[in-house]
């Protein structure tokens, strides 16, 4: 049965990155999806915006939607303080069992929790399900349709407090119009614009940041 590309992406980090090395898994993904196939992994010139945010904000609850390969949980999970944790989630069976094996063999597992499953099933979970009382970042990085919906759905379940930061990426391309036209005239959000490019490509991208003000 012909292998997938995530699959491959897999087998590439498992045959050269550094087993409990997050550092080395990020940069292997990114010399595969660089040199061979790309992916939609937020890549390293997005991937330093998304760092150099999460050391900010220095959460001790995360929320990612969109784990994908596990990519950017990597990224936020080496960065997150002892007793910290990023909860992660994706609708796609397949693509959660890669990032389980990718955070594993990061070795950032015991701060990585993976929720399949669709976001708006899950968020309404947040609280009494996964123990969640506010969360301090959120990194929108799913369905682009699904920004605004999922947004207003966090605020909903009161999961914001004041200061909670969200980063979205792809506001460029593929493009979530209608999220910056929602988070930029909410009066309840401060909004940042970071130009940046595509992961891997030298087309223009952006990622939209929104502090909540409370
Ligand atoms: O970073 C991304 C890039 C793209 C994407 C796909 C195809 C293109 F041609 C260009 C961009 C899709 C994404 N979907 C979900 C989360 N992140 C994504
Ligand atoms: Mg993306």
């Amino acid at each position: 049965m012909n292998q997938s590309k995530e699959q491959r992406i897999l087998d590439f980090v498992l045959q050269n990155a550094v087993r409990g090395d997050p550092c080395s898994v990020v940069d292997t993904i990114d010399k595969y999806c660089s040199q061979k196939e790309w992916a939609m992994n937020v890549g390293n010139e997005k991937g330093i915006i998304l760092d150099k945010t999460v050391e900010e904000v220095n959460p001790s609850v995360a929320l990612e939607l969109g784990t994908y390969c596990g990519y950017s949980a990597v990224r936020i999970a080496q960065l997150l303080k002892p007793g910290a944790r990023l909860l992660t989630v994706e609708f796609n069976p397949k693509f959660a069992a890669i990032a389980k094996q990718m955070i594993e063999f990061a070795g950032v597992h015991d701060k990585v929790k993976i929720l399949e499953g669709p976001s708006e099933e899950i968020i309404p979970q947040l609280k009494k399900k996964y123990e969640v009382d506010t969360l301090d970042f959120v990194f929108l990085d799913h369905w682009k349709d699904r920004y605004t919906p999922d947004t207003i759905l966090i605020q909903e379940c009161n999961l914001l407090r004041k200061g909670s930061v969200l980063l979205a990426d792809n506001v460029i391309v593929p493009g979530a119009p209608e999220f910056l036209n929602y988070i930029r005239n909410n009066p309840r959000f401060q909004c940042t614009n970071y130009p940046s490019h595509l992961e891997y490509m030298k087309v223009k991208d952006a990622m939209e940041k929104a502090v909540f003000l409370g």
